[in-house]
């Protein structure tokens, strides 16, 4: 176990009251963040999404890539099941953080997707650790879920984790003239299972 529970508050939003509980890495003291809404105990799996942190996009109205839309599409999912977890995995920018993002981002201003950007700068394209999202997920009792996402590697860790995915349930949303290279380069190359819609 990578965290320890530390603080859990309500969260009222547009959506419903969540319960907020707040993680930290033991060894960096980073933190994280879920988002309970209803009752997730039981047998029936918990609808789940894991959302990893784009502050351009969660908080500044980005188009350059579909995590808002996401965000906002899956709290809303989420609330009309009536229970499930929005894992907040704090790994900006595929795990390469925020600076290095805009530094990313300038690079494909000049013509580099997503994937060349970051191996320019030195960096894996996806630098993302989920074992994080499976230890959230004990901590909070659950190892059931339906999982939110487009992308197949979510899948594929959290199970080796000894997270029991049910279902993948696909959250596309957000496509924009702005971002469809994007996606289009996330389908390409990162695996993301993206039909054009
Ligand atoms: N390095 C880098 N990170 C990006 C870029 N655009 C978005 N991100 C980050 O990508 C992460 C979201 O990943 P996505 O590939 O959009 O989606 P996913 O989480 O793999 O898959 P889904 O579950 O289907 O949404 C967030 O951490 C964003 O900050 C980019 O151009 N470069
Ligand atoms: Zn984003």
């Amino acid at each position: 176990m990578q965290l320890t529970r530390v603080a859990e508050a309500k969260l009222p939003t547009q959506w419903g009251e969540f319960l907020m509980v707040g993680f930290e890495e033991i060894s960096t003291q980073k933190d994280h963040v879920a988002l309970v809404f209803g009752d997730i105990t039981g047998e029936t799996p918990v609808l789940t999404r894991i959302h990893s942190e784009c502050l351009t996009g969660d908080a500044l109205f980005s188009l350059r890539c579909d995590c808002g839309f996401q965000l906002e599409s899956a709290l809303d999912a989420i609330a009309k099941e009536g229970r499930g977890i929005l894992l907040y995995h704090r790994q900006e920018g595929r795990g390469i953080g925020l600076i290095n993002k805009i530094k990313a981002y300038a690079l494909q201003d000049k013509g580099y997707d997503t994937v060349e950007a970051n191996e320019a700068l030195g960096f894996a394209p996806d630098q993302r650790n989920f074992s994080f999202c499976a230890d959230m997920l004990t901590l909070l009792g659950v190892d059931k879920i339906r999982l939110l996402t487009n992308n197949p590697k979510k899948v594929r860790v959290l199970s080796e984790a000894g997270i029991k995915i049910t279902e993948r349930v696909p959250l596309q949303v957000g496509r924009n003239p702005k971002n469809s290279h994007y996606l289009d380069t996330k389908a390409a190359k990162l695996g993301h299972l993206l039909g054009r819609s």
